[in-house]
């Protein structure tokens, strides 16, 4: 056949298809065969000069040129190259089935068979990858497309490397010899975070990601951010059934697939399973690996009624997860109008290399060099030689960098066996990372149960014993020194160690979600989210108060650690960690000075602790009855509340919103109270709640003016309405030590009584609003449950007369997506192509931007700082700071509701 060369005029294209960091991908039609449908990828060549992507670029059309000779299925063909003045094209297979990660999320989890079916398909594909000398380095869900069969293709060869084949111990092994790409956080492979090198078994390491993520469906190793996400992997330190640890609902999960990614997912790659070894495993046997026909059978050609049904059963199981925002909403009121949204220059999310920024970010902070010549610098550039650690006998002399200890604890082979551990105290028998903590590999295998089935350590996740030892608060101090690490020759290390910020005791009291209780919409949950707490403190105060008598000693560590103890340090019960994106603070009059009130955690949509404080007599009684230190209160004087948001600030490192920070902080107590005249607060308060109606009759206007005339004005001490007196006693008069603050509650037109923990919005909280707010709120609690219910068309049932708990079923109708991409998400990655020629290149809006808009005077995003940023431009512009914030997924829900309704 006579070659002809390509160019864009070949071609009609159609709608985009999505677009990466330096590409648009376009459908697009053969002009002269209608029924060829491709993939273009089109490049702008001004962009990948400028975004330095010329090596990308290049990588991927050499690797899918050389890989398509193979005519393997599971890779994405590439059918011609070629350029034009502005762009490159690429043109593809047309992957009409998507991506896999939007099959994931759309079902949540796949089932076993399908997790079998995609991953027997994935291992064939790896292993004709790496046969043909190359390391893909970027293996995520998204990478993944599905042909018009449902037949997986892998995609996105950009970071690929070609490898040369080292022999180590007579072993072949696939190495790459240079570090550059390195691929995308939470696949990762930690070879590559400790020693900057990458593997063919780093392959391996992403697909064992994948697999969990099919059953779990999210991937293993999540952290807050990358370096938390960086940290988790380097100390194996994930769970199966994340949000469903209690024994009630441990979900079934198949031990084949435990067993798989147990030998995937391991640290020293060396020790990690290979294909064939992979293909040998149990959840496999059956599979005729040669037999490609059955192999490569798509999903969709599969018999449909068998996959409706294993897909329908997902959905029913991961609905409630789909259909619930994992993130947070975060909104700010504001008086201006208009405000355009400063939208971050987002990279590629979740992008990485290691000579920019994530990894250098967190090596550094480890003081981390992988110059073999120990010098102080952190990795700046790509380094050409090989990065591992010399031996043990170099580390001695070398400070005990936080390295030191991560590669003494995670590679067992360089380390010298636990004989020459020398005895320590029971919680510092094992060597401890830069947390404290023992790492996953050497702490002792601890029993976990995953299915009914005992499995030692079974998802390398920290047992709440081995918790309770690395962080028990009376084995940590500051000062502490290591008699000797192993590997170290009995030179002292100094430990790092965990602070704690503030130990006392308190009453705590579970209050597990249950699955039962109206169904809510999303609408009504939101409303009722922050209700219910003050219904619980109103109502149920002085119950849960009485059924949690034994007092606990509650610590919290500046690693972010809450927990309690049975005892004196012994039997530590971790509760969350503060940096948890999904935790959140309910703060009631809660007073330690008096040592009276509440305070109210929840692990978003999982779990509420309820805690209040014993009486001094009873905190002496028990200092007098245990010998051991640690009995008095550690930080009196300090509010936990404090201590939360000092701890979350100790996580997050730099304060990056120093400069509203501040501001918030200037608008004191006192400025509130100066705003009495303008009483937005009340008068806000007074019309939210007046169409509610309670189970008495309507919650009138009146009556919520009374509850604002009640409100003391000029004393610094806490609203209280009389419902809430009547169940939790004589108000407590407190001053809340002024905290970062990012309300300016006596302009905000709605206030908030919760607060996210959550690092990217944990400053948002406002003790006073939150006051005055659950004052007026309880006021018409009863209320709300009652008209809730009547949208549910379910009977009324008081969430505490559940069986003492609170309903957490909650089915959100289909329609009601959640809106977390509507605003920006989307919208802010657009590469721009040059138009080819003769093409009917349709003006591209970003999904995402045309669904919502928020009103004129809110600013809507997934990302706090981006609303920060956008507050203080704003702010710049205009030469004020009138910029008011207020946070919580509510308002958003809410007024996006609204705006349907109309
Ligand atoms: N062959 C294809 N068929 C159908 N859709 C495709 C195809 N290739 C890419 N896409 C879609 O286009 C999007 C962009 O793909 P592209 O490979 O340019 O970027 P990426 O992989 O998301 O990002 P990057 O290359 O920057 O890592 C993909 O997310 C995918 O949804």
């Amino acid at each position: 056949m006579k070659y002809r060369k390509r160019s864009a005029n070949d071609f009609v294209f159609k709608e985009e298809l999505g677009h990466g960091s330096y590409s648009t991908v376009y459908k697009a039609i053969d002009r002269h065969d209608p029924n060829k449908i491709y993939a273009i990828k089109v490049c702008s060549k001004d962009h990948i000069i400028r975004e330095a992507k010329v090596k990308y670029v290049t990588i991927e059309k050499n690797t899918l040129n050389s890989l398509a000779r193979g005519n393997h299925p599971g890779i994405v063909k590439l059918y011609y190259t070629f350029h034009d003045k502005d762009n490159l094209y690429f043109v593809l297979d047309f992957a009409a089935g998507g991506e896999l990660l939007s099959l994931l999320h759309k079902y949540g989890t796949f089932n076993d068979r399908l997790s079998r079916h995609f991953t027997i398909q994935l291992i064939d594909t790896i292993e004709y990858i790496h046969s043909k000398g190359v390391i893909h380095r970027d293996l995520k869900p998204e990478n993944v497309l599905l042909d018009k069969e449902g037949k997986l293709m892998i995609t996105d060869f950009g970071a690929a490397a070609t490898t040369t084949l080292e022999s180590k111990n007579g072993m072949e092994s696939n190495m790459c010899p240079t570090s550059s790409f390195v691929g995308t956080a939470e696949y990762v492979s930690p070879e590559l975070l400790l020693y900057n090198k990458c593997t063919a078994s780093s392959d391996i390491w992403a697909l064992g990601c994948m697999i969990f993520q099919f059953t779990e469906g999210c991937p293993p190793f999540r952290g807050s951010n990358e370096l938390k996400t960086f940290e988790k992997i380097v100390e194996l330190d994930y769970l199966w059934n994340p949000q469903k640890c209690d024994n009630n609902s441990i979900k079934n999960i198949n031990p084949m697939v435990v067993d798989i990614v147990r030998s995937i997912l391991v640290i020293n790659d060396n020790d990690r399973v290979t294909i064939s070894n992979l293909k040998q495993k149990m959840w496999f046997s059956g599979i005729d690996w040669s037999n490609k026909a059955s192999i490569w059978q798509g999903i969709f050609t599969m018999d449909p009624s068998i996959l409706r049904q294993q897909l329908r059963s997902n959905s029913i199981d991961q609905g409630k997860q789909r259909m619930i925002p994992n993130k947070q909403l975060h909104v700010i009121d504001t008086q201006l109008k208009n405000i355009t949204i400063a939208k971050q220059k987002k990279k590629k999310p979740m992008k990485i290399s290691t000579n920019t920024n994530s990894i250098v970010e967190w090596r550094k902070k480890l003081g981390i060099s992988l110059n073999p010549n120990n010098e102080k610098t952190p990795v700046t550039g790509l380094p050409n030689n090989n990065l591992m650690f010399q031996s043990s006998a170099k580390q001695v002399q070398e400070p005990p960098t936080k390295l030191n200890f991560y590669h003494q604890n995670l590679m067992p082979k360089s380390v010298p066996q636990q004989s020459h551990t020398p005895q320590f105290p029971v919680s510092h028998q094992q060597p401890m990372n830069i947390y404290g903590q023992v790492p996953m590999q050497q702490k002792p295998q601890t029993n976990v149960k995953v299915d009914g089935i005992l499995n030692p350590a079974v998802n390398g996740k920290k047992s709440p014993e081995s918790r309770a030892k690395s962080y028990s608060p009376h084995a940590i101090t500051s000062t502490d020194t290591c008699p000797s690490q192993p590997g170290s020759h009995g030179s002292p290390i100094k430990r790092i160690t965990n602070h704690i910020l503030k130990q006392d005791f308190i009453y705590i009291c579970e209050i597990p979600f249950e699955a039962v209780g109206p169904e809510l919409s999303i609408q009504s949950y939101n409303r009722i989210d922050n209700d219910l707490i003050t219904d619980i403190v109103s109502k149920e105060g002085d119950f849960l108060k009485k059924t949690s008598t034994t007092p606990k000693l509650l610590t919290l560590t500046d690693t972010g650690h809450l927990m309690y103890s049975d005892d004196v340090g012994n039997n530590e019960n971790p509760i969350v960690d503060v940096s948890d994106s999904g935790l959140s603070m309910y703060d009631f009059e809660f007073d330690e000075t008096n040592r009276k009130g509440f305070l109210i955690l929840e692990k978003y949509k999982e779990k509420l602790w309820f805690i209040s404080l014993p009486p001094a007599i009873v905190v002496s009684q028990l200092c007098a009855t245990r010998v051991n230190s640690g009995c008095s209160i550690i930080n009196d004087g300090e509010s936990w509340v404090n201590c939360f948001f000092r701890s979350r600030n100790m996580l997050e490192g730099e304060d990056n919103n120093e400069n509203l920070t501040n501001k918030m902080r200037e608008l004191s107590v006192d400025e509130i109270r100066h705003d009495e005249d303008n009483n937005n607060v009340y008068n806000h308060l007074s019309t939210s709640f007046t169409t509610l109606k309670s189970s008495s009759g309507t919650v009138s206007s009146s009556s919520l003016l009374e509850t604002k005339k009640s409100l003391p004005m000029r004393q610094v001490t806490p609203v209280v309405h009389p419902s809430v007196a009547k169940h939790v006693g004589t108000p407590v008069a407190h001053k809340p030590t002024p905290i970062p603050r990012y309300n300016t509650p006596h302009k905000t037109k709605r206030s908030v009584s919760s607060t996210s923990l959550n690092g990217k919005n944990a400053g948002s909280t406002d003790l006073n609003t939150a006051m005055y707010t659950s004052a007026a709120a309880v006021a018409s609690k009863t209320a709300l449950l009652h008209q809730l219910n009547s949208e549910s068309s379910s009977n009324v049932v008081h969430p505490l007369a559940m069986k003492g708990s609170v309903p957490t079923e909650i089915m959100i109708q289909k329609e009601h997506k959640f809106p977390n991409t509507l605003v920006l998400n989307g919208s802010n990655r657009s590469v721009k192509t040059k138009k080819p020629p003769g093409s009917p290149l349709p003006n591209i809006v970003h999904q995402g931007e045309k669904k919502y808009r928020p009103p004129k005077n809110m600013i809507v995003s997934s990302s706090r700082r981006e609303l920060i940023n956008t507050l203080n431009s704003s702010n710049q512009r205009i030469g004020s700071d009138q910029g008011i914030a207020s946070s919580g997924a509510s308002a958003a829900f809410k007024n996006l509701q609204n705006r349907k309704n109309k």
